[in-house]
Formats: structure tokens, C-alpha cells, sequence
């Protein structure tokens, strides 16, 4: 479970005073009333998932990790994202990860394509391309030309090494599916793509990198109860979203998602897609961004400390490394870092943490928010899901926004298809 500590938040109303609201605004998302109230099947999704699916999401990984070096997840925004937040978050950054997995279908930047195809053409490779539309552009590019390069590689046996996971019954990529005999997984109509990872869209991906997805699932349905109660004095992912909308009222309109592991990086990109599509419109929301220290200390430490107070900082604390280390001692100390010696560096990390939470909040008055996860396990993850799902989904209503569509992202998409002569 995340735990929640408003005490650094500098917050001048008191979260309490919000309860009726927020016990409404509970209320209509629950009976489904609520704005963008067909896109919520993410709510009881750790009940209502289709077992057979799941179960075959399990098997097709395990033939996936026999036969595969590299396994290509072509997709962008929530269907690359919280796949890659989660792998990378559990596997850490230079694990012995086998296969190897690699993202396509998220940029148009020819050298990025080039090098991927270069770097995957000795292997053994299956690609997985995901849309949930099945006909978003970057990804449509990037799969045609995977796909000729699966057919020149592997003749009809290509079929057998493409999965693709798409909408039921609507989209090019599901005609094509169906036409070339891949095999399918199918992203549920009710939930959109920044909901998506806990579907089939984030499970097969991450149980291809090893990944136990049932303990995932049991985060998220655990999730379901921690974070389900309208008492917001039972509700940490409730109290956060009340607490967003008071730093707002105080004139903050950013908020730094602050980690400290460098694994958790992906998270964060996961998070502000989540945050930033659900919040972002109506000319509201609040403009997330994110750092990983103490590495960005050294970069976006100065503005944080003593640049324009416009934003406050939720800091995404973790308990248990996936890793701990001793640091050595060293005889001749000529480097001056023997006042370390035998100590964990992860206790080195928590007390960079502790030190930058005293100077940002002490003199550098930027307010505090800290949530604490136990670790970065897949049932953590599951878990996380959930907080921040029933977080942004409050928060965002409190604002009278859907929080459920994103219109604002048509719009670059019309002036690209003009200027490349689409029909
Ligand atoms: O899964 P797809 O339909 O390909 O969509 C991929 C992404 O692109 C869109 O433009 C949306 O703004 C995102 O919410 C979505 O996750």
C-alpha cells in the first residue's frame, strides 16, 4: 500500500473540508454516472478480467521467452508506456534481461527506426504491436516495416512470431490481424490507453520480460480496497487528489514527480502521460513533470531551490531497493570517502533524500507531497496502478473535466495527415 505524508505540503485548507465533494464525486464514479463514464471498466477491472485471456497471456510469454531474443512492443503513449514503466521498474535498468525488449512505434525519427532494425536483424525476434485504435500513425509506420522484415525473415512462420493487441472488433490493425491469422489480445472498449497496463496491452509484455503478473493483479485488486473508500481519512489516493487541488488554489500549476531510483524513470513518463491526457484540458489541470534524484539535483536542483515558486513536488518514495550495496573501505582513503565506508548506499540515497526534502521545504519553501511504496515488485506495481488511477480520475472531476478523453491530441494529427497528403 502507498503511504501518504501531507505533513511537508504547506496546504493552508484542511483536506477535511472537501469530504462531501469528494464522497459525490465517489459516488457518481462508482455507479457510473460521472463524466467519461464509459471508460471506467479499470475500476473493477481486478475482478472482471477475462481469466482465459490472462491465462493465455501466460502461455504465449513462456513460448515468446523460448523462441525470442529480442521482443519488439511497437506501440506508443498507453500502449508502450506502461509496459516499459513497469518492466524497467521491476527488472531494473541492466538486469540480465532475456529476451532483450526493445520499443518501436513510438517516433517517426528515421535514424531511431534504422538502428533498430539493424540492431534485431541477426536475431530472433517476435514483435508484439499494439493499438488500441489500430490506426495510430507512428505505429502503423513502424509495424509495416517490421512486418516485411518478419516475412523476408521468416517466410510464413511470421505469423507465428507476430501478436497483436487491438480493439475487439474495430481498426485496420484488427482486419490485418484477422486476415494474416496473428494472434490476438484484445484491449477492453471500457478502458482507454493510459488505463491500460493492467490489460493485455501492459500483461504481455511484462510477463514476456519474466515478470510474475498474477502478483501484479493481486496489487491491483488489493489496490481496489485500500484506495476504494470515500472517507478520505481511509483514502490515501484521495486525500493526494484533494491535496493537488488545494496546491493548485494556492497558485502551484506544476507538480515534479520526484524519484530517487534511476528504474523508476518510465514510471514517471507513464505517470505524466496518465496525469497530463486525463487533467490537462478545458484550459485546466496542473502541468506534471519529473526528475530522478539526486541525478537532476545536478541539473533542475538550482530552479527547485530558488527559481519561481510554481511548482510542488510529490515525491515517489521507495523502502526496499531491489538491490543494496556496501560501500568498501579503502586503506590509503586518498579519495576522502572513507566516512562511508561499510554503510549501505541505499541508506546514502534515503539521506540525499532526507537532506533535499529539508532544503526544498526549509529554504526553499516549495510544498511537499510523499507517498512511500514498499518496493518495486510487480504486486507494488499493480498496487501503484490503482493509487494513482482512483487519484487522477477524483482529481480531475473535482475540476469538472473528464478525465476519461483526450480531444486536445486530434489536433496535431490533422495537420500532420494534411502536410503528408492523406486522404
Ligand atoms: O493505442 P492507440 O490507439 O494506438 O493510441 C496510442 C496513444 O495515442 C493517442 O493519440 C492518445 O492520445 C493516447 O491516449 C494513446 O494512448
Amino acid at each position: 500500500m502507498i503511504q501518504l505524508d501531507l505533513n511537508h505540503a504547506f496546504l493552508k485548507e484542511d483536506v477535511k473540508a472537501y469530504q462531501d465533494q469528494v464522497r459525490a464525486i465517489d459516488e457518481a464514479l462508482q455507479n457510473g454516472t460521472c463524466k467519461g463514464n464509459d471508460f471506467i471498466g479499470w475500476l473493477n477491472w481486478a475482478n472482471n478480467y477475462d481469466k482465459e485471456e490472462f491465462s493465455r497471456i501466460k502461455e504465449v510469454a513462456a513460448k515468446v521467452r523460448e523462441n525470442t531474443e529480442v521482443f519488439v512492443v511497437c506501440g506508443i503513449g498507453g500502449s508502450y508506456l506502461g509496459a516499459r514503466a513497469a518492466i524497467e521498474m521491476m527488472n531494473g535498468l541492466y538486469g540480465d534481461n532475456k529476451p532483450e525488449i526493445i520499443y518501436m512505434g513510438n517516433t517517426f525519427s528515421s535514424t531511431y527506426i534504422s538502428q533498430v532494425m539493424n540492431h534485431i536483424k541477426d536475431k530472433e525476434v517476435t514483435v508484439n504491436v499494439i493499438s488500441k485504435s489500430g490506426t495510430t500513425t507512428e505505429t502503423a509506420l513502424a509495424f509495416r516495416i517490421l512486418k516485411q522484415f518478419m516475412e523476408e525473415k521468416y517466410g510464413e512462420d511470421a505469423k507465428n512470431r507476430i501478436i497483436a493487441t487491438t480493439d475487439k472488433a474495430r481498426g485496420t490493425l484488427k482486419a490485418l490481424a484477422d486476415k494474416e491469422g496473428y494472434e490476438t489480445f484484445v484491449i477492453p472498449d471500457d478502458i482507454g490507453g493510459r488505463f491500460s497496463v493492467i490489460t493485455p496491452v501492459g500483461l504481455l509484455p511484462i510477463a514476456v520480460a519474466g515478470i510474475d503478473i498474477d502478483a501484479l493483479m493481486k496489487g491491483l485488486h488489493e489496490g481496489m480496497g485500500e484506495y476504494g473508500d470515500a472517507d478520505l481519512e481511509k483514502n490515501p489516493a484521495y486525500r493526494y487528489a484533494v491535496a493537488r487541488r488545494i496546491l493548485q488554489n494556492q497558485g502551484y500549476d506544476v507538480e515534479l514527480l520526484v524519484n530517487y531510483e534511476p528504474q523508476m524513470q518510465m514510471v514517471a513518463e507513464w505517470w505524466k502521460q496518465l496525469f497530463g491526457e486525463s487533467e490537462g484540458k478545458d484550459g485546466k489541470g496542473i502541468l506534471p513533470d519529473s526528475v530522478c534524484f539526486s541525478t537532476d539535483l545536478h541539473s533542475l536542483g538550482q530552479f527547485v531551490q530558488e527559481g519561481k515558486k510554481v511548482l510542488f513536488e510529490t515525491n515517489l518514495y521507495v523502502e526496499t531497493p531491489m538491490i543494496d550495496l556496501t560501500f568498501p573501505n579503502d586503506e590509503a582513503n586518498e579519495d576522502g570517502m572513507n566516512y562511508l565506508a561499510g554503510k549501505s548506499v541505499d541508506w546514502a540515497n534515503k539521506m540525499a533524500a532526507k537532506g533535499t526534502l529539508q532544503a526544498h521545504e526549509e529554504t526553499g519553501g516549495v510544498p511537499n507531497i510523499l507517498l512511500t511504496m514498499p518496493g518495486m515488485t510487480s504486486y507494488d506495481f499493480g498496487n501503484m496502478c490503482m493509487f494513482f488511477f482512483k487519484a487522477i480520475a477524483m482529481t480531475t472531476l473535482m475540476n469538472d473535466s473528464n478525465p476519461f478523453n483526450q480531444p486536445g491530441v486530434e489536433v496535431y494529427k490533422k495537420n500532420m495527415f494534411k502536410l503528408l497528403g492523406k486522404e
